[in-house]
């Protein structure tokens, strides 16, 4: 039997690179706001026992659209930092849930996690002694830029990943690890970077590239296309849109 995992969602992001009024978390993406999807996918895992959502201070949107649905669903405040918000997370975890032992982060604004990716996660994150994240090896040519946007120089993307959420730790060394980190002053921008400095070495579950980070106003449509694409394949033949 798979041990109990507690699902952390970090939603208390300014949306600055996004833009607009309201953050984008709540935009609109088939039928129900960007978080929704995220946690849905999350909250039917069967290995996952309870979901937290972390908000950011000022969030006048989540407790009447969201809440309403989600009665069981914790909430707690995030931070001014990624790495804040989750630490904030986790500690409310460690006192509302004493017996856990294992904690999947996964950022509100990725709403395309499929199930069956989730579910690989899982299954080798928890084999492996320090974690794991879901990531996708680089596949462009990557450019340092220097002065005027011009180039500096091509970097060498041989060994390199991308990072995705979730990902996946034992809840006591994430905690021990961030906390080092905040302590240092050199906010870690995911949890695997916590990890890392203290020496411990996750492991790299294959994601996908359809597993896309809500950034830019760009993404939204793009996510749109990837969740109807992926809807259309789902579908008996023969069954219209
Ligand atoms: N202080 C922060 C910053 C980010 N996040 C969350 O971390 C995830 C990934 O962050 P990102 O895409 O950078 O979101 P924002 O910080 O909102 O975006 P921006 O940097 O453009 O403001 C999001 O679910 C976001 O809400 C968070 O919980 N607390
Ligand atoms: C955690 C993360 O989603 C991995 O790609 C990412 O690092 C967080 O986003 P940010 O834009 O760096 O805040």
């Amino acid at each position: 039997m798979q041990p109990a995992i507690h699902a952390l969602i970090p939603a208390a992001g300014q949306s600055v690179r996004f833009g607009g009024t309201t953050y984008k978390q709540y935009a609109h993406l088939l039928g129900k706001p960007v978080i929704a999807h995220s946690i849905d996918t999350v909250q039917r895992h069967r290995a996952i026992s309870a979901v937290t959502v972390a908000l950011a201070p000022d969030d006048g949107i989540y407790g009447e659209l969201i809440r309403p649905e989600y009665p069981e669903v914790r909430t707690v405040a995030g931070g001014d930092c990624r790495a804040r918000t989750v630490m904030n997370g986790l500690e409310d975890i460690r006192a509302a849930d004493p017996g856990c032992r294992w904690v999947l982060v996964h950022d509100a604004a990725r709403p395309c996690l499929s199930p069956e990716l989730l579910d690989s996660l899982i299954l080798e994150g928890l084999q492996a002694d320090d974690g794991a994240i879901l990531a996708m090896p680089v596949s462009d040519t990557l450019k340092r830029a220097g002065d005027e946007g011009r180039i500096e120089r091509t970097e060498d993307r041989e060994g390199l990943w991308a990072a995705q959420t979730p990902q996946l730790f034992p809840l006591d060394a994430l905690m021990d690890n961030l906390s080092a980190a905040l302590r240092f002053g050199a906010p870690p921008t995911d949890e695997a970077e916590a990890m890392e400095r203290a020496g411990c070495r996750p492991l790299l579950v294959r994601g996908s590239s359809t597993n896309i980070k809500i950034t830019h106003p760009d993404d939204l449509p793009l996510a749109e296309a990837l969740m109807r694409s992926r809807l259309k394949a789902q579908r008996p033949a023969g069954h219209a849109a």
